[in-house]
């Protein structure tokens, strides 16, 4: 590019040496040895001397591409000369011939390709070169790991969670119940889930719809624990937004409440309109549903599920609302399979027996007679029976064995959309303990006509506002509380209702002066987070929170291992609900569940009912709704009129009812849900990969150099843990998700977990990854010069070292990394063009010298007719690399498509789950992608010059 300075003219195009940034300069007078050139990109104007301009010739060569002032481009065949100004020859994008003047070259050009800069002798520290290429390496391996995804969430690595989120994120449409235990982390596998698919760029638009009182939490959750800023749509969104139209279509990451946005039709139009990738449903379970008469919250959810690829739904207690509830969820995700209630339930009929194949399956090499004879019955309308013939071949047995599990498991269970995790299949939590305090039921309480609400709930049925003064119950919480006060335990009191909670935390404070918070469902959201905030305080916090039944559901305070049910709830699963508070991961102490109630009453019976006949308090029933659904008139019946015996023959009753179901439960249903909701060998080895990644030593020497580069200061402040903050001497105008003020971190997951306030970094932090984008998308470090010296090479030679990568720009649901990850392709050239690729560049022994950059601009310009040469011939040999690894990939990609297409065809012929449209998807994807790979284009990413010492 360079040209003779005596040659100047007015409307010749230069750029600065000194100051690329500039742009590309137009000289506009030449007078008195001085020479004038205006910078219109940066609008900046400099005057120098004619004899030692520090200025290169801007000349475009045939095959360059140049776009004009007016914004068309042009590809340049000729160049020509007229009165000392350049004219382009050449076709545009139609292939329309075009001449351009150069004065109508575009001075916003840029002049930061890595041969334009050495070329020009702007030349960046060998330092920063090195870290250029060690960041394309780190991100190549990175895009390959197959726990990509799940590295960076501050989260314990728990092996169900891992797998689960390892399985559903890289499905093409994510469509299932996730409905582990309560408190088994249902939230976290969802954030587990779309941080991946967010990462990966296979989902973009995620709305999550979550009962009013969890907004906050959710909020909190996505963001600090995935780094996922969700916009909350409330009602004060709304109406900032209510004057432009929809909130909802220009947010990626929405978050709002199902209430909502059922209240106004406006708004069930305005989500319906937005095409969301995956949609999300905390506590799924309120979802009421029968054939003839769909609650409008489902219905609503029918329409958005129809319309949406990606659907989650949680729930910890799928049958909550009994069996059609439960059949009416999996009807949402996959209507094709889970269409008639009647075949549903007499699929369930199976599950022992189904179970029973799949554990033999498992055991055994070679199945009985009767196993087979059972295999062939279920699998009699499946034209698996090449797959069973498989079994005796031992090359195809286990593969045969694997398939004809999953295909069990898929077709007769609900294998494909439901993931429980029960507390017996995922160890380690704490243990409960029972402390049930009978109290004389006072007289006023007594009525011989009580409804079933009066007696459970005594105080609901009384006008009296303060009846708390008089009811033994307040007196004894008192009590507790004054007990727990000096070893600071905080304690979680849940009653039935709302006012019962309100009325409780007037008398703690009124009677003990206890510090105490109420949570309800009357509240606004802000007060409830408030209130949960000053529970969760540990200094000054309030010791007792007051909650009522809705209140409290979803939320966590397994901060505090004392809790009070002041009185029960009628129904297994919101007793169930109400422990689970605490129970949780991250609960570090045996839990103490106090339950006070009145003798020879009702809540007497219940009390026993719960804890004699369904063992509720110690562990999550698993028999509770069943046995609710089929002895809950029962109960009531006798509640209503409670007597000894009766309530005796009650438990027992139920205590033989649930012993059954459990006993079936646990041979069919939860053996098929523990078979296909956690496969232990792969969950460990998921951890194994993400442990190794948090092992990597390499990322905080790599974060701290990219610091150096780009002016970030750096303090320690523990170990493992950094400070950084913005320089005085930034390099960028901002640096990636960086704050003003700086940011505290920490590279230790542990650290991460326990500490909230610092930043958990990680390869997948968006620090990291815009630190990543920074330094390989900038030029800073894309041309450098460096002294080396190899036993292999005599001292004073000029050697030529690039890095090619190769673009090939598709969309990211495609997710063409998988088979064409970032590459870089090295070439190490002799000033002859003899090929050095064999030494690599750790082979070298640097010796850092310092020289000026003139000198370094003329040696430049010396060599530069032999220097493009080597460049052509380094562009030529990446090329051929290029074609290999472009074919390769396109392999790899349609044997792992087709792969994927015969499973699914396989499946399909005898599982109509699997929709055609799927099949259809892949199958363009596999051509789009073809198409994609074939135009794989390689660009030049860095170079360097080297002279040997
Ligand atoms: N892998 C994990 N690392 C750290 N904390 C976790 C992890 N998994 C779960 N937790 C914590 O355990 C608690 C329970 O998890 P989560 O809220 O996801 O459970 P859930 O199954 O959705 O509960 P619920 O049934 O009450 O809705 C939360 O406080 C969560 O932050």
């Amino acid at each position: 590019m360079a040209g003779p300075l005596h040659t100047l003219r007015s409307g010749q195009r230069w750029i600065s040496d000194t100051e690329p940034e500039l742009g590309l300069g137009t000289v506009v007078g030449v007078e008195h040895d001085r020479v004038t050139v205006s910078f219109i990109a940066s609008g900046e104007r400099r005057i120098y001397a004619v004899g030692n301009a520090p200025l290169s010739r801007v000349r475009f060569a045939a095959g360059d591409r140049v776009e004009s002032v007016d914004g068309w481009s042009m590809q340049v065949e000729e160049v020509e000369e007229q009165d000392g100004l350049l004219v382009y020859l050449g076709k545009d994008a139609d292939g329309k011939p075009r001449t351009l003047e150069e004065i109508e070259l575009n001075p916003f050009l840029q002049f930061n390709r890595p041969q334009d800069r050495l070329l020009s002798g702007q030349i960046d520290p060998g330092d920063v070169f090195r870290l250029r290429i060690e960041t394309g390496e780190k991100l190549a391996r990175l895009e390959q790991s197959p726990v990509l995804g799940l590295v960076g969430p501050r989260t314990a690595l728990i092996p169900h969670q891992l797998y689960i989120a390892h399985e559903v994120a890289s499905r093409h449409a994510p469509r299932v119940l996730l409905a582990d235990e309560v408190g088994l982390g249902k939230t976290i596998e969802a954030g587990l889930i779309i941080h991946h698919r967010v990462l990966t760029g296979r989902t973009e638009k995620v709305l999550i719809l979550v009962p009013n009182m969890l907004l906050h939490q959710w909020l909190v959750e996505m963001l600090r624990r995935f780094n996922l800023r969700f916009s909350l749509i409330g009602e004060d969104a709304y109406e900032d937004a209510a004057e432009e139209g929809s909130p909802f279509k220009d947010v990626n990451l929405a978050l709002s409440s199902l209430d909502f946005i059922l209240k106004d039709p406006e708004r069930r139009r305005y989500v319906l309109d937005v095409a969301w990738d995956m949609v999300v449903i905390d506590e799924a379970h309120h979802l009421e549903w029968t054939p003839e008469k769909p609650s409008p919250a489902y219905a609503f959810v029918e329409m958005l599920a129809r319309r949406t690829p990606g659907l989650l739904l949680l729930t910890a207690t799928p049958e909550q609302l009994g069996k059609l509830g439960h059949f009416a969820r999996l009807r949402l995700l996959d209507p094709d399979r889970f269409f008639d209630f009647e075949q549903f339930r007499q699929e369930e009929q199976e599950y022992t027996a189904l179970a029973g194949v799949i554990d033999k399956l498992l055991d055994s090499p070679r199945l009985d007679a009767d196993t087979l004879g059972q295999l062939q019955h279920f699998l009699r309308h499946d034209r698996a029976d090449a797959l069973v013939g498989d079994l005796n071949d031992p090359e195809h047995a286990a593969a045969a064995r694997n398939a004809l599990i999953q295909l069990l498991l898929d077709r007769h269970g609900t294998g494909r959309v439901l993931f429980r995790n029960t507390r017996n299949t995922v160890h380690g939590f704490p243990s409960r303990l029972l402390h049930g305090r009978p109290l004389p039921l006072p007289e006023h309480y007594r009525t011989q006509k009580a409804s079933l609400e009066a007696r459970l709930w005594p105080e609901s049925a009384r006008p009296d506002p303060d009846w708390w003064r008089h009811d033994p119950r307040v007196h004894w919480l008192l009590d507790i509380a004054q007990r727990l006060k000096p070893s600071r335990s905080k304690l979680l009191v849940i009653c039935h209702r709302q006012q019962t909670a309100v009325d409780l935390e007037n008398a703690l404070r009124t009677l003990g002066g206890v510090r105490a918070a109420v949570f309800h469902e009357g509240m606004s959201i802000i007060a409830r987070d408030r209130a949960a905030a000053w529970f969760a305080e540990e200094e000054e916090g309030a010791q007792v929170l007051v909650c009522s039944e809705i209140g409290s559901e979803g939320r966590n305070f397994q901060f505090a291992h004392h809790l009070v049910l002041f009185d029960l709830p009628l129904d297994p699963n919101l007793l169930e609900q109400r422990i689970g508070r605490l129970d949780r991961i991250g609960q570090h102490h045996s839990i103490d569940i106090h339950v006070p109630y009145f003798e020879d009453s009702a809540q007497e019976i219940l009390f026993r009912w719960y804890h004699e006949g369904l063992d509720a308090f110690h562990r999550p029933a698993a028999a509770g709704a069943a046995v609710f659904a089929r002895l809950g008139d029962e109960l009531r019946r006798v509640l209503l009129a409670p007597d000894t015996h009766a309530g005796i023959t009650l438990i027992q009753d139920t205590r033989t009812l649930a012993e059954t179901i459990e006993a079936k439960l646990h041979a069919g249903r939860d053996r098929l849900l523990e078979l296909n909701s956690c496969r232990p060998e792969p969950a460990n080895r998921l951890v194994e990969a993400v442990a190794a990644w948090d092992r990597d030593t390499a990322l905080w020497p790599w974060l701290e150099a990219v610091c150096d580069a780009y002016g970030v200061v750096v303090e320690e402040h523990s170990t493992d843990c950094y400070i950084l903050r913005p320089g005085e001497h930034l390099r960028v105008p901002k640096f990636p998700e960086l704050p003003e003020d700086g940011v505290t971190v920490t590279l230790s997951r542990d650290v991460a977990l326990a500490r909230e306030d610092m930043v958990f970094l990680s390869w997948e932090h968006p620090l990291v990854r815009g630190a990543i984008d920074l330094v390989l998308n900038g030029e800073h470090g894309n041309a450098s010069l460096g002294f080396v010296s190899h036993p292999a090479l005599a001292s004073g030679q000029m050697l030529l070292e690039t890095f090619h990568r190769i673009e090939c720009p598709a969309p990211r649901r495609l997710q063409l990394f998988r088979f064409l990850p970032t590459t870089q392709l090295r070439t190490l050239l002799d000033h002859r063009g003899q090929d050095l690729g064999r030494i690599a560049m750790a082979e070298f022994d640097e010796r850092p010298q310092t020289f000026e950059p003139a000198n370094v601009r003329a040696f430049v310009r010396s060599q530069k007719p032999n220097l493009e040469k080597l460049l052509a011939l380094a562009e030529t040999r990446a090329g051929t690399r290029l074609t290999e690894i472009v074919a390769d990939s396109s392999r790899r990609m349609l044997d792992e498509m087709t792969n994927e297409l015969k499973r699914l065809a396989a499946l399909r012929s005898v599982n109509p789950s699997v929709r055609q449209e799927e099949l259809d998807r892949l199958k363009d994807d596999a051509v789009e992608m073809h198409g994609y790979l074939q135009a794989a284009r390689l660009r030049l990413d860095a170079v360097r010059l080297l002279i040997t010492v």
